[in-house]
């Protein structure tokens, strides 16, 4: 069997083009607060990035960049503004901070109905139960990668490599609450190849490059690669999947670059929407 290539970067294409059309009809502009700290090569590139998308689909942004001698307080302090101004609708601090500030109390000062990229305990609570949330844009992306693949969660046994808070964690609870029998894998895993191959969709977030080869995959599985990783000695971007050997053995994969990764940005674009639209927490129950 050869693979069906599920490709975030034109699927990107379609939903940035319809999420573009929504903002046309929205009554005020969506816009979003995006904090950078320090001079992480990768997370300049990603917030140009969302700074980019951002324009084409008509969402106001704002770029603070900040050197890393920046400290907690100074940054706790540009979120209570950006909480407190009435015309900024999402706010995201770029991710990994300097190790002198705590990311939790970061991501914890960010006002709830602003949290477009779902971090905050309330909206990570809310996921947990079933109720509206904001949600991690890459696990979002994920999901909508397999819905439009025709990939049904329900009754499937899902296997996630990794726990992050970022993908892991929240990915499983997604696919937990469409109804699949989830299980985690990570670094203390013991025979990983034997909880992998069992799995009609594998999830592989680990953040190590080729861990996963044919030996780890279900004949017919859908292969969801998370992994950004830089090999040293070309510069280039590879996945945690052997592309090449699991391709011919899988039902469905994404390809690194132009899978996942671009579908973050999508799924951060429609979160901002969502929090310009200001009905998220409308259900309160
Ligand atoms: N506050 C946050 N920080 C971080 C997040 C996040 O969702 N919120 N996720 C990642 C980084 N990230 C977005 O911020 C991100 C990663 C990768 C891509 C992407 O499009 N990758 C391309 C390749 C780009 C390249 O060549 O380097 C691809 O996979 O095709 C977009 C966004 C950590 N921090």
């Amino acid at each position: 069997m050869t693979a069906k290539i599920i490709s975030g970067k034109e699927l990107s294409t379609q939903l940035r083009g319809e999420l573009a059309d929504e903002v046309r009809e929205l009554k005020v502009t969506p816009s979003l607060a995006v904090i950078l700290v320090g001079d992480d090569p990768a997370s300049h590139s990603y917030v140009r990035g969302k700074e980019k998308a951002c324009k084409a689909a008509g969402i106001h942004s704002i770029v603070k960049h900040h050197p890393s001698s920046l400290r907690e307080d100074e940054l706790l302090a540009e979120i209570d503004a950006f909480n407190e101004d009435s015309s900024v609708h999402g706010i995201l601090v770029q991710l990994p901070l300097p190790e002198h500030i705590s990311e939790n109390a970061v991501i914890e000062r960010i006002a709830v109905n602003k949290d477009v990229d779902g971090f905050h305990p309330v909206n990570v609570g809310r996921l947990l139960t079933g109720k509206k949330a904001f949600t991690p844009c890459t696990p979002l992306g994920i999901m909508k990668m397999l819905e439009i693949s025709g990939v049904e969660p329900r009754g499937k046994r899902a296997v996630v490599v990794g726990r992050s808070q970022l993908v892991g964690r929240p990915v499983g609870q997604l696919l937990l609450n469409e109804d699949a029998t989830v299980t985690y894998c990570h670094s203390k895993t013991k025979d990983l190849a034997s909880v992998t191959s069992q799995a009609d969709i594998l999830i592989a977030a680990a953040g190590r490059a080729g861990m996963i080869g044919e030996a780890h995959v279900k004949e017919g599985a859908a292969v969801i690669d998370v992994g950004v990783n830089r090999v040293e000695s070309t510069g280039k971007l590879t996945g945690d999947v052997q592309f090449e050997d699991v391709k011919e053995k899988a039902g469905w994969i994404t390809p690194v670059p132009g899978g996942v990764g671009p579908m973050t940005i999508t799924m951060l674009l429609h979160n901002t929407v969502e929090a310009a639209r200001g009905t998220m927490f409308d259900d309160e129950s």
